[in-house]
């Protein structure tokens, strides 16, 4: 097990002036579960294929433990990969499957058949240890390639997209087994995924990237509470945070002709106002809400419409009626306000009116 750093990294392939990956700096913790995430092609791969070995580093260093590896061979830099399509060889068993990089590593026979065995059984993969890939399902193809990277005890797991092949629900029920092992063995990761939902599951600390620099580092609560910017507001949670134009004149907020109660100070002009889904209740007064579409989801219901002409989602309770929704007041502490031109977040400073909105019909 180790620590990671990544001392501002970038990368610039061949033939590119731009870089792909700009200016990463990032510190990991010795068994932490770190995960990268944001949309396609904001560099999550690049930078992970980095740490591995896979690409060239073309600035900066990076340290697995106290060693440089800027210039260590992949198959020296004691880390081991999960990628997305298992890497499986389709001619050996489960069993030599797993024990092939310890074999080559010259680990002693009994040393192998003992971890190989205490691998399979953390993965319940015993009854598969005979078969050929082909003769499992994707599950068990991917807890074969996590039994592959788990004997290999090395300083660090590495993930890329692992479970994008599997079905929703056994993404579900592999995300919580990954996570468990990795908190059982406290084995250093990194995982890649552009999925919001898997990197808030996992992630000790969450790294969201965009066009190839970090946009924010921290907790998934801290950045699911404090985005950093517009982009990370829309990007983490479902449904996306609602993000409005609205304009701050005389310590109000004011999206069209709407006009919050909540007293803001700090700044005046343009800004995008982000409120989340569910940070929205029915009120007697405040903004007025037109309901345009209803998702009933079982346990939630989303209510899509307009505020002056803009698009909001509310998140509401079944038992909640969307007649009583034609006012909206945001819930205490719940609003965000980003500067409209760069996205960054303005730390303003929003007190909740005094005067109680008194919720109508059911809570939310
Ligand atoms: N071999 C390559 N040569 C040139 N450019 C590349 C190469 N590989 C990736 N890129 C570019 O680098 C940027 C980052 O790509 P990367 O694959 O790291 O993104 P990603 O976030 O992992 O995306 P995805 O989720 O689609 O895999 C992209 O603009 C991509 O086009």
């Amino acid at each position: 097990m180790a620590s990671i750093d990544i001392e501002n990294v970038s990368k610039i392939y061949p033939g590119s002036t731009a870089r792909s990956v700009a200016d990463i700096a990032l510190n990991i913790k010795d068994g932490e579960f770190i995960v990268l995430v944001g949309p396609s092609g904001c560099g999550k791969s690049t930078l992970l294929r980095m740490v591995a070995g896979l690409e060239d580093i073309s600035e900066g260093e990076i340290r697995i433990g106290t060693r440089r590896v800027n210039e260590v061979e992949p198959a020296h830099r004691d880390i081991a990969m999960v990628f997305q399509n298992y890497a499986l060889y389709p001619h050996m068993s489960v069993r030599d499957n797993m024990a092939y990089g310890l074999k080559n590593r010259a680990v002693p026979r009994p040393e192998i058949e003992a971890r190989v065995a205490e691998a399979a059984r953390m993965l319940e993969l015993g009854p598969y240890l005979d078969r050929k890939p082909r003769a499992l399902s994707g599950g068990q193809r991917q807890r074969v390639a996590m039994g592959r990277a788990i004997v290999r005890q090395p300083a660090a797991f590495l993930f890329d997209e692992p479970l994008s092949n599997l079905d929703a629900k056994l993404r579900v029920s592999m995300r919580t087994e990954i996570r468990r092992l990795q908190k059982r063995l406290g084995t250093t990761s990194i995982y890649v995924t552009h999925d919001q939902l898997e990197a808030m599951t996992l992630a000790d600390r969450l790294v969201v990237l965009n066009a190839g620099r970090i946009e924010q580092i921290g907790t998934p609560l801290e950045i699911y509470h404090r985005p950093a910017s517009t982009f990370v507001a829309s990007f983490i949670g479902a449904p996306a945070m609602n993000l409005l134009d609205a304009e701050i004149a005389g310590n109000r907020l004011r999206i069209g002709d709407e006009v919050l109660d909540t007293p803001v100070s700090g700044a005046a002009g343009k800004v995008t106002l982000g409120i989340r889904a569910e940070d929205l209740m029915p009120a007697d007064r405040g903004l007025s809400f037109t309901p345009d579409d209803i998702e009933d989801l079982g346990a939630q219901r989303l209510v899509h419409g307009f505020v002056a002409g803009q698009p909001l989602t509310l998140v509401i309770s079944p038992a909640t009626r969307v007649e009583d929704c034609r006012r909206l007041a945001p819930k205490p502490g719940a609003l965000h306000v980003f500067d409209t031109l760069s996205g960054a977040r303005l730390d303003l400073h929003t007190e909740h009116d005094s005067r109680p909105v008194l919720p109508v019909g059911q809570g939310l």
